[in-house]
C-alpha cells in the first residue's frame, strides 16, 4: 500500500505530486463506498494511514495541496435517491489524534492560538466518539421539519420520514425553544439490536452484517421508511447546526440544554481542565467500552467555551477547537466470559477464550485463541516470558484483544485494575473434556522439552478426534465434497440409525447404498429434501477417483499438509508404493526410511510421524475399506522436461480471468515453477490480471518480467 511507500522527506516533488494524486483518487473511492453505499472495502485503519500519507505530504509539500484534496473535503456527495438538502450550517468533520503527544499538541495549539499561558486555564469537554453516522434535525417553533445526513458537509440527504421512525428523537420540542433548532448528533444501532439482527437473519439463511455502524447508515438510508423502522436506531445530541437564539454558551451547558428538552445525550461527557485529567477520562471510557451497548472509536475534545470556539474557527474540514483521540487501530477492551477447550483432529487441546462481542477493526470479535496452557499463564513458544506472572489470564478478565488483519483474534494482556478479587487462576483440564481420556504434554525425545500441547490420547474413541477427522477429510483441499460441512458431519456422526451413520471416511462412499435399503429416508430429515440429497450422493460419487495427493492429505496424518503430501505423492507415484514404503520402513531403518528421508522437504519428524500412522493397525483397516470405495489415481510426473518456467518463481496477482488461482498454480507447479505469494528479487515472472496493486508496481520497481493471462498461456503452451 502507498502508506509504506518512501519516507516523505527524501521524495522529488515530481513523485510527490504524483502521489497526491493517487491518494486523492483512492481515498475518495473508499469514502464514496464508505459514506455512500455504507459498504468499505477497506479497515478504517487502512483508510486512516492513507490520509495520513496524505496529511503528511501536504505538510512537505504545502505548494502540491490539490483543489480535491481530501484533506479539504468532508464525507462523499450525497446520492440522487434522496433529494437534497443545504445545511443552514456546514457540517464538518473532526481531525484525529492518535497519541498522548498529539493531544498535548492539539491542547497546546489551542493555548497558542488563543494567545494564553498556561496558567490561563482552558477547559475543554470529553465524551466518547460515536461510530453512528451523523445527523442534523431541524425544528421549527418546536416542529420537526427536516432530518439530513452530513453528505459531502455543504449538501445533504434529505431522511426525515426515516428519521421519524426513530423514537428516541422527539418530534415535538417543549414550549418555550427558540423558533430554530438544529439539533445535531448521531444515529447509531445498539451492539445487542445488531447481534439480535444478524441472529435473526441467519435465522432465516440470510447474509449477516459486518458492524453496527454500516447496518446503522444502510438502515436508516433506505427508500422505505418501513425498513427503518423496523431496525431500532437510536441516537445522541452533541452539536448543532443553526439556532435562532443561543440557550448557553458552553459546550457542555448546551448539551445539558438538550438533554432537558428531550434528546439521549451521552453520559460519560465531562468537563476537564488539564491535559493529564483529559488523558485519565480517556483511559477510563477505553475501559468502559466493552460494557456499553454501543460502539465508540475514540474519545472528542471540544473547547468548551463558545466564545473562544468562535475565536478558533475552522479549517476547510474541521473546526480548530475539536479533535477525535482514536483508540489504536484494531484493540479493544473486552471480557472473558468464558474459557473453553477445543479438541482437533491430532487430539491437541485449545483453549479458546469466549469474548463479551465487541467489534474490533470494524468486526464483530466473540472469540480469541489462547493458544495453549503455557500462554494462559504469559510464557511463549520457547518457554519466555510474554506478559508478566500475575497477568495469567483468568475467567471474568478484562483484557486487550488485538485483531490484524484476517488473523485470528489475539488477547495481548489483562487489565489488572479490573480484575475481581474473587478471579481464580485458570486450571487446564488434565483430561479430554470430550471423551475423559487422559491429556498428556508429549516429552519431545530429542530436546528433551515438554510439547506445548496437550493431546488426548483416547485416539479413536474419541468422538472429537473423529468428528474432527471426518471434516478434514471432506475439506476443501481433502475431497472436498460439497455439502457434507462440518453440521452434517455431526449430524451423521451422531445418528443412531445405522443407515444413516457416518463414523469413518469409508461409511461416506456407503452411505447410498445403505440408504437404498433403509426405511428411514435421508430426504425426509429436516434441513435435507431430495433435491439436496441426490446433490449430495453425486457430489460423493464424484469422487470415487481423486488425485493422490489429496488422499494422503485427506488421511489426516500428523503434520501431512497439503505440501507434504504432495512430494509424497510425487515421489511414491501410486498408493500401493507409498503404503508399502511406509510400512517397510516401520524399523526406522533400511532402505524404505531412507528413501523416505531422502525426499526434499521431508525431515524426520514428519517420517516418523507417517511411519506412525501405519504402524497402527486401525488406521490400515480403516485405509483398507477407503480402498474399496475409492480410487487414488496415479501421481502426474511433472513434465518439466523442455518447459519453458521449470525452477522459475511466478506470482499471480489481480483478478485472473481464464483459471481460478488455484487452478492457474497447479498448473504452473506441473510444469516445474515455484508459486510464491508475494513479489521479492527471486521473482522470475509476475503475471498480473485486471486490478493488480501494490504486487505489480514492486515488480515494476525491481524490473521483473510482467506479463498479462494472454502472454502467459502463450508461453506455457509454446
Ligand atoms: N474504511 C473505509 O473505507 C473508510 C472510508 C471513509 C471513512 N472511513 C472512516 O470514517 C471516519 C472518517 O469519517 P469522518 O470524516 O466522518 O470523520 P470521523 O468519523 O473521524 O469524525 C467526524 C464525525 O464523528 C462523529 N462523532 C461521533 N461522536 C461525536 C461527538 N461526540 N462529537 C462530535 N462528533 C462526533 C460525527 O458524525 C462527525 O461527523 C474514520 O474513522 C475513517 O476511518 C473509513
Ligand atoms: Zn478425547
Amino acid at each position: 500500500m502507498s502508506t509504506e511507500g518512501s519516507a516523505v522527506d527524501t521524495l522529488t516533488i515530481e513523485e510527490a505530486a504524483a502521489e497526491l494524486e493517487r491518494l486523492a483518487k483512492e481515498i475518495a473511492h473508499h469514502d464514496a463506498l464508505y459514506h455512500g453505499k455504507d459498504q468499505p472495502e477497506i479497515s478504517d485503519a487502512d483508510y486512516d494511514a492513507l490520509k495520513r500519507r496524505n496529511d503528511a505530504l501536504e505538510v512537505r509539500f504545502p505548494e502540491l495541496i490539490r483543489e480535491d484534496s481530501p484533506s479539504r473535503h468532508v464525507g462523499a456527495a450525497p446520492s440522487v435517491t434522496f433529494s437534497p438538502v443545504i445545511h443552514a450550517r456546514p457540517m464538518l468533520s473532526l481531525d484525529n489524534t492518535f497519541s498522548q503527544e498529539d493531544v498535548q499538541d492539539f491542547v497546546a495549539g489551542v493555548y497558542r492560538f488563543l494567545g494564553r499561558l498556561p496558567d490561563q486555564s482552558i477547559a475543554f469537554t470529553a465524551e466518547p466518539k460515536i461510530d453512528g453516522l451523523s445527523m442534523s434535525i431541524r425544528y421549527e417553533n418546536g416542529r420537526l421539519v427536516t432530518a439530513a445526513t452530513r453528505g459531502d458537509g455543504t449538501t445533504g440527504e434529505n431522511v426525515t420520514a426515516n428519521i421519524r421512525t426513530i423514537a428516541e428523537i422527539p418530534s415535538e420540542l417543549p414550549k418555550g425553544v427558540p423558533a430554530v433548532v438544529e439539533i445535531r448528533g448521531e444515529v447509531y444501532m445498539a451492539k445487542s439490536d445488531f447481534l439480535a439482527l444478524n441472529r435473526q437473519m441467519e435465522a432465516e439463511g440470510k447474509q449477516t452484517y459486518v458492524n453496527p455502524r454500516n447496518t446503522a447508515a444502510g438502515s436508516l438510508r433506505q427508500l422505505d421508511a418501513k425498513v427503518t423502522a423496523s431496525r431500532k436506531l437510536k441516537f445522541f445530541a452533541y452539536a448543532w447546526g443553526e439556532m435562532s437564539e443561543m440557550p448557553a454558551d458552553t459546550q457542555f451547558a448546551m448539551v445539558q440544554t438538550f438533554k432537558a428538552w428531550g434528546f439521549p445525550v451521552n453520559p460519560l461527557m465531562k468537563r476537564l481542565n488539564s491535559v493529564a485529567d483529559i488523558l485519565a477520562h480517556y483511559d477510563e471510557i477505553g475501559l468502559e467500552r466493552p460494557d456499553l451497548d454501543y460502539d465508540i472509536d475514540g474519545v472528542v475534545y471540544k473547547v468548551d467555551s463558545l466564545e473562544l470556539q468562535a475565536r478558533l474557527g475552522f479549517r476547510s474540514r474541521s473546526p480548530r477547537w475539536a479533535t477525535a483521540h482514536k483508540f489504536p487501530a484494531e484493540q479493544a477492551f473486552t471480557e472473558v466470559e468464558k474459557v473453553e477447550i477445543q479438541v482437533g483432529r491430532t487430539g491437541a487441546l485449545t483453549p479458546v477464550a469466549r469474548l463479551k462481542p465487541i467489534t474490533v477493526g470494524g468486526v464483530v470479535v466473540t472469540n480469541a485463541t489462547l493458544h495453549n496452557e503455557d500462554y494462559i499463564k504469559g510464557i511463549g513458544n520457547s518457554g519466555e516470558r510474554i506478559r508478566p506472572e500475575e497477568h495469567d489470564i483468568r475467567e471474568g478478565d478484562t483484557v486487550i484483544v488485538q485483531r490484524a488483519g484476517d488473523v485470528i483474534p489475539q488477547i495481548l494482556d489483562v487489565v489488572m485494575e479490573k480484575r475481581a478479587a474473587d478471579a481464580r487462576p485458570y486450571e487446564f483440564p488434565k483430561t479430554c473434556p470430550v471423551c475423559g481420556s487422559h491429556a498428556v504434554r508429549e516429552v519431545n525425545e530429542k530436546t528433551g522439552k515438554m510439547d506445548s500441547v496437550r493431546r488426548c490420547t483416547g485416539g479413536f474413541i474419541c468422538r472429537a478426534q473423529a468428528t474432527e477427522h471426518l471434516k478434514h477429510f471432506v475439506s476443501r483441499n481433502a475431497f472436498d465434497i460439497e455439502g457434507l460441512g462440518s453440521k452434517q458431519i455431526d449430524f451423521f456422526f451422531e445418528n443412531e440409525d445405522a443407515s444413516l451413520q457416518i463414523r469413518t471416511a469409508p461409511d461416506i462412499f456407503t452411505l447410498e447404498k445403505r440408504q437404498q435399503q433403509s426405511l428411514t429416508k435421508l430426504e425426509n430429515i429436516d434441513g435435507f429434501g431430495k433435491v439436496s440429497v441426490g446433490k449430495l450422493y453425486a457430489a460423493i460419487n464424484e469422487r470415487r477417483s481423486i488425485a493422490l495427493h489429496r488422499f494422503i492429505y485427506a488421511l489426516g496424518i500428523r503434520h501431512v499438509g497439503e505440501t507434504t503430501a504432495k512430494l509424497l505423492a510425487r515421489s511414491y507415484g501410486t498408493y500401493a508404493a507409498f503404503e508399502t514404503g511406509m510400512r517397510e520402513a516401520e524399523t526406522l531403518a533400511g532402505d524404505a526410511w531412507n528413501d523416505l528421508n531422502a525426499i526434499e522437504g521431508i525431515g524426520e519428524v514428519v517420517a516418523r510421524a507417517i511411519v506412525e500412522f501405519y504402524k497402527e493397525p486401525r488406521n490400515v483397516e480403516v485405509i483398507t475399506r477407503l480402498i474399496e470405495e475409492v480410487t487414488p489415481e496415479e501421481a502426474e510426473q511433472p513434465v518439466t522436461a523442455g518447459s519453458p518456467v521449470a525452477g522459475k518463481t511466478v506470482v499471480f496477482t489481480g483478478s485472473l480471468e481464464k483459471f481460478t488461482r488455484d487452478e492457474a498454480k497447479a498448473r504452473a507447479e506441473s510444469l516445474g515453477a515455484k508459486v510464491a505469494g508475494s513479489v521479492s528479487k527471486k521473482t522470475d515472472i509476475v503475471v498480473a490480471g485486471p486490478g493488480a496493486g501494490s504486487k505489480l508496481d514492486k515488480a515494476r520497481e525491481l524490473g521483473v518480467q510482467t506479463m498479462d493471462e494472454d502472454e502467459w498461456l502463450a508461453l506455457i503452451s509454446g
